[in-house]
C-alpha cells in the first residue's frame, strides 16, 4: 500500500509515491514554462500547473495507491470560470510584484497595522489578495461575474483539487488559506473585513478545511482515489522535517528560503516583521509558526551560472569557494527582486562589497553561499528578538541547496547555531505524504512518524566570537548600504 505526494512548485510539478515505511518508491518531475510579461510580474499558464501535475501523478500512479497528498507553491493565484473551468487570466506566480502600487496606496491609507492583526501578514504583493484583486479589476467583465457567483479563486492546491474532482470539490486548506490576506488568523476563517479592504467577493472563495481532511476523490487514474492532505510547501516541509514542539525550527533552501519556527497552539505575532502563519492543522487542532521568507537563495547560484556564466553546474560552487582567497572578504547582498524578511524592501536592488584587483569567480561562488547563510542570520535574529534568546540553536535544513556542505558549514558559522541535514531531502513531500497516508490510517501517529527523522549530518559553528561578530556588523552595513540605493 502507498501514497502519492504531488508537489507543485514554482519550477516543475512532482509526483512522489511512498511505501508503507514511507520510503519514496518511484518519482516523476516536468518542468514548464515561466512568463516575465513584464518587469516585476511572474505568471504560469494554469492548465500547465494542471496538465504536467496529472502526467507526472499517472506515471507513478499503480493499484496500491491509497491516497494522494498535495503540496503546492503558495499564494500564487488562478481564477478560473465555474462553468467551463478555464482560468480568466494566466496565474499570478507569488514573486509577482505588480500589485505594488496598491500596497503601497493601502499602507499610505495606514491599514497595514490592522491588516497584519487579523491576517498575521503584511501588505505585500507577495501574497494573494491583492493579485485576485488585480485579475478582478483587469479583466473585463470580471467583478460582475465574480459577484454573480461565476468565478471561483484559488491558490495552486485548490485549482488541483477542483480539476482532480473534475469540478465537484472548491476546498483550500489553512495553510493555504493564511496566504491569501484574506484569512482571519485567530478565527480560523475568511475575514469579511480584509474582503472589504481588498475589495474581493466572497462568492469567489473556497471552503477551508483541515490539512487532514477529505478533499473528495479522483477518478481519472482508474479506481477511486481519496486526496486526504493537503499543505503549502513550506508548511509540509516543517511537517515533513518533524517539527512538531515549540522551538523547532526548519530552513528550507530551495530557489528562495523559507524559515519557519513552530510556536505552538497560539498565534504568536512578531515584532520584527516576521509572519504569522498556520503551520498545519490536524484533526481540529491548529499548531502556529512565525515565518522568515527570503526571496533570493539557491537562485544566487543559478545567477552564477546563467547569469554570469562563471559555473556550469550548481555543485562547482563548493570547489570554487574552497580554492577562493582566504583574506579576501567578498561580500554579496542579493536583493535581485528586493529585500524580504525581515526587512521587506522591494525598491532595494543587489550588490557586491570587497572588491579587489585580486577578486576572480572563486571569491564571487564562495560570497554567494555565504550570502544564504547571512540573509539566515537576519531571520534568527529576528526569531530571537521575538521568541526567545536560544531559537537557532538547531536549525533543520532541507532543499536542493543543502546538498552544498560549504554553504551549510557557514550557516552553522555565521548564526552560532547547529545545522542538522536529513537524509531525506525531499521533505515537503514527505510531509504531506504523512498526513495524507495517516488520515487513511496507513501511517503511524506523529511521534512514530518524529521518531523515523534521520540525521545525515550535523554542521557545527567553528568560527570564534569575534569574526562571526565584525562580519555580522560588516553585513549590517553593506545591506543598510543596499537599502538606499
Ligand atoms: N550543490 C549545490 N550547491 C549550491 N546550490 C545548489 C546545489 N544544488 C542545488 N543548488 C541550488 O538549489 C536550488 C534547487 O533547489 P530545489 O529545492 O530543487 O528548488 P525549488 O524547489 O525552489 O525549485 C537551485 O537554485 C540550485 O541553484
Ligand atoms: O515553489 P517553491 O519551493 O519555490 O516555494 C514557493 C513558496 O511556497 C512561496 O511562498
Amino acid at each position: 500500500m502507498s501514497v502519492i505526494a504531488i508537489d507543485q512548485g514554482t519550477t516543475s510539478s512532482r509526483a512522489i509515491r511512498f511505501g508503507p515505511d514511507l520510503a519514496p518508491e518511484a518519482t516523476a518531475q516536468e518542468e514548464f514554462e515561466q512568463y516575465f510579461p513584464a518587469s516585476g510580474w511572474v505568471e504560469h499558464e494554469a492548465a500547465d500547473l494542471w496538465e504536467t501535475t496529472r502526467r507526472v501523478t499517472a506515471e507513478v500512479m499503480d493499484s496500491s495507491v491509497r491516497a494522494i497528498g498535495i503540496t503546492n507553491q503558495r499564494e500564487t493565484t488562478v481564477v478560473w470560470d465555474r462553468r467551463t473551468g478555464e482560468p480568466i487570466h494566466r496565474a499570478i506566480v507569488w514573486q509577482d510584484r505588480r500589485t505594488a502600487d496598491r500596497c503601497a496606496a493601502l499602507k499610505k491609507e495606514g491599514l497595514e497595522e490592522r491588516a497584519t492583526e487579523v491576517t498575521g501578514l503584511l501588505l505585500d504583493p507577495y501574497f494573494s489578495g491583492t493579485k485576485l484583486a488585480w485579475i478582478l479589476d483587469e479583466v473585463e467583465g470580471a467583478r460582475e461575474r465574480a459577484e454573480a457567483g461565476e468565478l471561483l479563486f484559488g491558490t495552486v492546491d485548490t485549482w488541483l483539487i477542483w480539476n482532480l474532482t473534475e469540478g465537484r470539490v472548491h476546498a483550500t486548506d489553512h495553510t493555504n488559506a493564511c496566504r491569501t490576506l484574506l484569512y482571519d488568523i485567530r478565527a480560523g476563517d475568511w475575514s469579511d473585513e480584509m474582503l472589504e479592504m481588498l475589495d474581493v467577493p466572497r462568492a469567489v472563495l473556497p471552503e477551508i478545511r483541515d490539512c487532514d481532511g477529505d478533499f473528495g476523490e479522483t477518478t481519472l487514474f482508474g479506481d477511486p482515489v481519496p486526496i486526504r492532505g493537503v499543505a503549502g510547501d513550506q508548511q509540509a516541509a516543517t511537517v515533513g522535517q518533524a517539527c512538531f514542539e515549540p522551538g523547532m525550527l526548519k530552513s528550507t533552501y530551495g530557489t528562495g528560503c523559507f524559515a519557519l519556527l513552530n510556536t505552538g497552539d497560539a498565534p504568536q505575532f512578531s515584532k520584527s516583521r516576521l509572519l504569522t502563519t498556520v503551520a498545519y492543522r490536524l484533526g481540529g487542532r491548529t499548531t502556529y509558526a512565525l515565518e522568515g521568507a527570503i526571496f533570493i537563495a539557491g537562485a544566487a547560484v543559478q545567477w552564477l551560472r546563467d547569469g554570469l556564466g562563471i559555473v556550469e553546474a550548481a555543485h562547482e560552487t563548493a570547489r570554487m569557494a574552497a580554492r577562493a582567497d582566504p583574506k579576501q572578504d567578498v561580500l554579496l547582498v542579493p536583493a535581485f527582486t528586493g529585500l524580504g524578511a525581515p526587512h521587506w524592501v522591494p525598491e532595494a536592488r543587489g550588490a557586491l562589497f570587497g572588491l579587489t584587483r585580486g577578486t576572480g569567480r572563486d571569491e564571487v561562488a564562495k560570497a554567494a553561499l555565504e550570502s544564504v547563510g547571512y540573509q539566515t542570520l537576519d531571520l534568527i535574529r529576528a526569531m530571537q528578538a521575538d521568541h526567545g534568546g536560544d531559537t537557532g540553536a538547531v536549525i533543520r535544513v532541507d532543499g536542493g541547496m543543502t546538498a552544498s556542505d560549504p554553504a551549510m558549514q557557514f550557516l552553522a558559522d555565521i548564526t552560532g547555531g547547529r545545522v542538522d541535514r536529513p537524509t531525506i531531502l525531499e521533505t515537503t513531500a514527505l510531509g504531506v505524504a504523512w498526513i495524507a497516508g495517516h488520515a487513511v490510517g496507513l501511517y503511524p501517529g506523529a511521534e512514530g512518524f518524529a521518531a523515523r527523522w534521520a540525521l545525515d549530518r550535523s554542521f557545527e559553528p567553528a568560527m570564534d566570537e569575534a569574526e562571526r561578530a565584525a562580519r555580522t556588523e560588516r553585513w549590517d552595513r553593506a545591506v543598510a548600504a543596499t537599502r538606499g540605493v
